[in-house]
C-alpha cells in the first residue's frame, strides 16, 4: 500500500488500545494541527483509522487575567497597601493607601469591589481598614490564577480549580470558556495488517508553487485532495450590528405596510416633545431628573405663534365645548426650552402639525425608527439612549381594533405572535395600552411598548380632524424577544457579548 507521508507519519503515531488526540498526534509527528486533522480524515475513509468525537469545554486565562498572574489582583494589593500603612490598627485614608499601592485607574474600582467582599477589610466614608486575620496566600482566586498561568484553552475538569472559583474568574473577566472539538483516533485491524504487510510513502503535493509550474513539473505530482471537512482558522471580519440589520428589517416591513419615514432632530424643544402632547408642564416626566437638557443654545428660536397660542389654550382651558383643561400655568419659555428628545413622538407632532410636510389628509401612515435618551439608572432592560420605532396611522374612523391588528401584523414579521395588551394612562392618549411579549428563554413578560388613540386636546391644537393612532416601541426590547438575551448590554456597549454579537443571523 502506497500513502502520502503525512498519512503515514499519523498512522506510525496512533496505536490501536488507545485513543490518541488530534494534538497529541500533532505533537508526536511535528505537523500543523490542521494537516493531522486532514490526513485523519483521509485515514478513515480507507478505514485505517476510527474517528471519535466530543466536544470538551476549555478555560483559558484573559490578557487581564495573565496580567493579574504578573502584578497581584488589585483587592490584594490594595489590602498590602493598608496593612503597610497600619490600617489593621487604625483606619486610614483611602487616598494615602491607594496612592501606597500604585494602583491606577479601572483598577481602583476593581480593588474597592472585591476588598470588603473577600474579607480583606472595610472601606467606609474614605477611610479603609485592614483585617490582620485576612490571608492573601489563601485567595482562592489569586491561587486560581496562578494555577491556570500556562495552560492555555485546557479542559474545565482538568486545571483543579472548583466550579465556584472558576465561576467568580470568569464573571470578573479575568477567565475564559471555550468549546473545542477533539478528535480522537484509533488504528483499525486493517490498519494493523497494512502496516505488517509495510507501507510505502507516495509524495503528494499540497500546494501549487511557481516553481513547480514554471518547471512543468506540476503535471507529474501528485496533488492532495481537498479536505473541506478540516478544522480551518475563524475569521471575525467587521458586519453590521445586530441592532442595525433588525432597525432595518424593521423599516422595511413599515415600508411594506404603507408607512412613510419621518426624520427630525435629536435635540428639540419641549414644546414639540410635550406640550403639543398635551403633556403638562408640571408632569414629572418633565423634570430635570427625567431629562437631558441643553445649556447652550438653551432655548428654540422658531415656533410658529397660532399653534403656540393654540397649545397654550388646550392647556390652560381645554378643547370643544366642555372642555377641561389643567389650570395650571403654562409658560411659553418654558416649552422653548431645548433637551435631548425623551422620544420620537415629538416628531409624530411635528409631522401632525403640517411643520414637516404641509398638511395632511387622511389616510396617512408614518414611522421612524430613531434613537431616544432618557435620564434613567442603568440596568438588564434600561440604557440611557435606545431606539425607539415611533409609528402613528391618520384615518377618519380608527378603533382599539385597528391598533390591537396593526401591532399583530407588524410582530408577527419577527416571529412573535403572542402580544398581550395592558391598559396604561398617557397625558395624549385615550384609550392607552402596554404592549407586552413574553421572553424566549425566561418565560418572562417584557414591556415593548406604548400606545393609543390620541385625544382630542392634542388633535385639535394641531388642526387634526380625524383619528390618529400611534406608538412607541422599543428596538432593543423586540431584540430581546427575537433573539433570547436577558440583558440589554449585552448588545451595547463594553461589556457587550461579542459572541452574541458575532454570531446571531438576522433572518427575519
Ligand atoms: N411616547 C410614548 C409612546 C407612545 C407614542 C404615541 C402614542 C402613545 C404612546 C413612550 O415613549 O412611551
Amino acid at each position: 500500500m502506497q500513502l502520502p507521508a503525512q498519512q503515514v507519519a499519523v498512522l506510525e503515531a496512533a496505536s490501536t488500545d488507545e485513543a490518541t488526540s488530534v494534538d497529541a498526534l500533532a505533537a508526536a509527528t511535528d505537523l500543523p494541527p490542521e494537516t493531522v486533522t486532514g490526513a485523519v480524515f483521509e485515514l478513515e475513509d480507507r478505514g485505517l483509522v476510527a474517528v471519535s468525537e466530543r466536544v470538551d469545554e476549555t478555560v483559558a486565562l484573559t490578557d487581564e487575567g495573565r496580567d493579574y498572574v504578573t502584578d497581584g489582583l488589585p483587592e490584594i494589593r490594595l489590602y498590602e497597601a493598608a496593612l503597610e500603612a497600619g490600617a489593621d490598627a487604625d483606619p486610614v485614608s483611602m487616598g494615602q493607601v491607594i496612592g501606597a499601592s500604585g494602583l491606577e485607574g479601572g483598577a481602583v474600582d476593581i480593588a474597592l469591589s472585591n476588598y470588603a467582599r473577600k474579607g480583606y477589610g472595610t472601606i467606609d466614608s474614605g477611610e479603609i481598614t485592614a483585617d490582620a486575620d485576612a490571608d492573601p496566600d489563601a485567595d482562592a482566586e489569586a491561587n486560581a490564577l496562578e494555577a491556570l498561568s500556562d495552560v492555555d484553552d485546557a479542559p474545565v475538569d482538568s486545571v483543579g480549580v472548583d466550579a465556584e472559583t472558576l465561576e467568580s474568574l470568569e464573571r470578573r473577566g479575568l477567565l475564559e470558556r471555550r468549546e473545542s472539538t477533539v478528535r480522537e483516533v484509533t488504528l483499525t485491524e486493517r490498519a494493523v495488517t497494512e502496516l505488517m504487510a509495510g507501507i510505502e510513502t507516495s509524495e503528494t503535493v499540497g500546494q501549487v508553487t511557481p516553481e513547480l509550474l514554471t518547471s512543468g513539473e506540476w503535471e507529474d505530482v501528485e496533488f492532495s485532495e481537498y479536505n473541506v471537512e478540516a478544522d480551518a482558522e475563524r475569521f471575525d471580519g467587521g458586519k453590521v450590528h445586530i441592532l442595525r440589520q433588525t432597525a432595518e428589517r424593521v423599516k422595511d416591513v413599515l415600508v411594506g405596510m404603507g408607512f412613510q419615514e419621518m426624520e427630525g432632530p435629536h435635540v428639540d424643544a419641549d414644546f414639540w416633545i410635550n406640550d403639543c402632547l398635551f403633556m403638562p408642564q408640571d408632569h414629572p416626566a418633565r423634570t430635570h431628573w427625567d431629562r437631558f437638557a441643553l445649556e447652550r443654545p438653551a432655548h428654540i428660536d422658531e415656533l410658529p405663534e397660532d399653534l403656540v397660542e393654540r397649545v397654550e389654550r388646550a392647556h390652560r382651558e381645554g378643547v370643544g365645548e366642555d372642555g377641561e383643561g389643567y389650570h395650571s400655568p403654562w409658560d411659553e419659555d418654558f416649552a422653548r426650552a431645548l433637551a435631548l428628545r425623551g422620544h420620537t413622538t415629538s416628531l409624530s407632532t411635528r409631522y401632525l402639525s403640517g411643520e414637516e410636510v404641509g398638511e395632511l389628509e387622511p389616510p396617512q401612515r408614518y414611522f421612524s425608527v430613531e434613537k431616544v435618551y432618557r435620564n434613567d439608572t442603568l440596568d438588564p432592560t434600561h440604557l440611557l439612549e435606545f431606539f425607539q420605532i415611533e409609528g402613528w396611522v391618520m384615518a377618519e374612523d380608527l378603533s382599539v381594533r385597528d391598533l390591537m391588528g396593526t401591532f399583530e401584523e407588524f410582530y408577527a414579521q419577527f416571529g412573535i405572535t403572542d402580544i398581550q395588551f395592558k391598559p396604561h394612562y398617557n397625558p395624549y392618549t385615550e384609550p392607552s395600552f402596554e404592549l407586552f411579549g413574553t421572553h424566549p428563554t425566561t418565560g418572562e413578560l417584557v414591556e415593548i411598548g406604548n400606545s393609543g388613540i390620541f385625544r382630542e386636546e392634542m388633535l385639535e391644537p394641531l388642526g387634526v380632524e380625524c383619528d390618529v393612532m400611534a406608538w412607541g416601541l422599543a428596538l432593543e426590547r423586540l431584540l430581546m424577544l427575537m433573539y433570547g438575551f436577558e440583558d440589554i448590554r449585552d448588545i451595547h456597549g463594553t461589556l457587550c457579548d461579542l459572541d452574541l454579537l458575532r454570531e446571531t443571523e438576522v433572518t427575519y
